[in-house]
Formats: structure tokens, sequence, C-alpha cells
């Protein structure tokens, strides 16, 4: 295959530096240790200041003064028991719950000043996986992928050119017109994935992605995440399943009763 000949998908994940779909170059060499050293400049993509959560009603804080920061490009699982305050972090960082107190800033933006009329395009700049897959039923896998596009203005066109591609690259070429109810779990899940991918988020954040798979499919989920998390794109991962963990030997971020008890690099699940 020749340099011109090379889809969007792989010349996205060739350019881990590039954000946006349009700037992906055409023509483009391979991943080269400039662009690894601009990284190790750059600031944390998520921080998190001294953070407390304490939900209306409840007589104790969900997140107690947790404080912590993650890199481009990382790969970090949060894991802790039922109830710890997993999700919570999750929903913080996408604004849907504002801490009670702290600071949290996402790729610069200071996310709890953050006016409210700003808030739908800062969720749409970052990329996200649910357990529930949570498609848009009556639309198919195609449609589902263009609206990510569609929402930030992206035209037809370039919806023509790139869906198909990442829908190839999540494995479901051949499946484009099928609706949600026509594809498998799994399948259901890479074009959520897809979805989340398709604009190229500096950080993708997934809330037990495989909690409704079979192990096997969910190592099929872990391959693309991992792969998503080697364009350069920082993924934050919420999960329960201690074999992934296991196998991915990643940041380990555990969380008990709201508090940040371990923190290891290429960690086990414990
Ligand atoms: N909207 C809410 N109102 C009141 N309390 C809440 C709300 N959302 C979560 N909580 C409480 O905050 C705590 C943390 O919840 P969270 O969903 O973050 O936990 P989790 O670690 O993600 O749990 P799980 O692994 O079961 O999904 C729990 O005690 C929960 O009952």
């Amino acid at each position: 295959m020749t340099t011109c000949e090379r889809s969007w998908a792989q010349r996205a994940i060739e350019n881990p530096e590039c954000q946006q779909i349009d700037e992906v170059p055409q023509n483009c060499g391979p991943r080269d240790l400039v662009h690894r050293l601009q990284r190790v400049d750059s600031p944390p993509v998520i921080q998190l200041e001294q953070v407390t959560k304490t939900y209306p009603k409840a007589s104790r804080p969900s997140l107690d003064n947790v404080s912590v920061a993650i890199e481009k490009g990382e790969f970090v699982f949060f894991i802790g028991p039922s109830g710890s305050g997993k999700s919570t972090i999750i929903k913080m960082l996408l604004h849907e719950v504002a801490p009670s107190k702290g600071r949290i800033v996402v790729n610069g933006k200071d996310v709890t000043s953050m006016r409210s009329w700003k808030r739908p395009a800062f969720r749409r700049s970052i990329g996200c996986v649910f357990q529930d897959f949570r498609l848009l039923p009556n639309r198919t896998a195609y449609e589902n992928v263009a609206f990510a596009l569609e929402v930030i203005g992206k035209t037809k066109a370039v919806a023509r050119r790139v869906v198909p591609e990442v829908l190839e690259l999540v494995g479901l070429g051949g499946k484009e017109h099928r609706y949600p109810q026509e594809l498998s779990g799994g399948e259901q899940q890479r074009v959520a994935v897809a979805r989340a991918f398709v604009n190229r988020p500096l950080i993708l954040l997934a809330d037990e992605p495989t909690g409704n798979l079979d192990p096997d499919t969910s190592i099929e989920i872990m391959r693309l995440l991992d792969r998503i998390n080697r364009t350069g794109t920082t993924v934050v991962m919420v999960t329960h399943d201690s074999n992934i963990v296991n196998q991915m030997r990643r940041r380990v971020i555990e969380i008990e009763s709201g508090r940040i008890v371990r923190d290891q690099a290429r960690g086990v699940y414990g």
C-alpha cells in the first residue's frame, strides 16, 4: 500500500499529535521521537486538586479530598468497590456533576468555573464509552458515528470519507447499515468506540465499557482502546474487570470510600 492509499484512520494512528481530522496530513511519515519529546513537557491533561463531592442529603462525601494528575497519552484504570466514587469522577470530568470543593482542570480548562453555555462543546471534545453502549436505536452504525461529526459541524462529505474508515478500523466493515438491534453487544460497543474516536478526542473516558460483554469480546474491545491510546489519546477507564487490569498492566488508581488508596504505574487489580 502506498502512502497516499493509507486511510485517514491509519494516518491518524501514525500521527498522534494531530488532534483533529483535518490536521491529519494526507502524506505523512511514521511517528517520530520529536512527537514523543514534545509530550514530556506538556501539562497534565486531567488534574483534580483536592476534590470533594458530597451529594445532597448524603451523610458523608462520595469523594474526599482527591488529588490526581493524568498526563497526555496515559492509560489509567480507576478501580475500587461498588459505591467507592469511580463514576462520580467520570461525571465530574464531563461536568455532569460539580464538585463541592476543589478544582478540576481538563485539557487546560478549569471545568469547575466553566460557564454553562460552554459545557456542551466541552463535553463533545471528550470521547465517552459506557457499559450500556448508549447508541441511538433508530440510526444505523454509520449514522450513529456520523452524528458525532455532525454535531461538531463537519460536512456530510467529511463523514462519507471518515466514517467508513473508522468503522473498518473497529472491525465493522460491511455492517455500516445495520441498526443497533441488528448487532451483537460487542459490535454495538465497537460502534460506540468508533463514535467516541471519530473526532480524535484528546481524552476518552470509558465507564465499565466491558461490563456487559463476555471475556473474549471484552478483550477485543480492550485491544481497540489500547490501539486508540497508542494514537496519543489519553484513556481513563473505570472497571471491575480484574483480568483486563492484570493483562494490560497500565496505571491503576484504586479508590476506597471516596479516597485514593493506591496509585501504581503498571499496576495489577490487587
Ligand atoms: N446522584 C446521587 N445522589 C446521591 N448520592 C449519589 C449520587 N450518585 C452517586 N451517589 C453515591 O455516591 C457514592 C459513589 O457513587 P459512584 O457511582 O461514584 O460509585 P462507583 O464506585 O462508580 O460504584 P459502582 O462500581 O457500583 O458503579 C455511592 O455511595 C452512591 O450511592
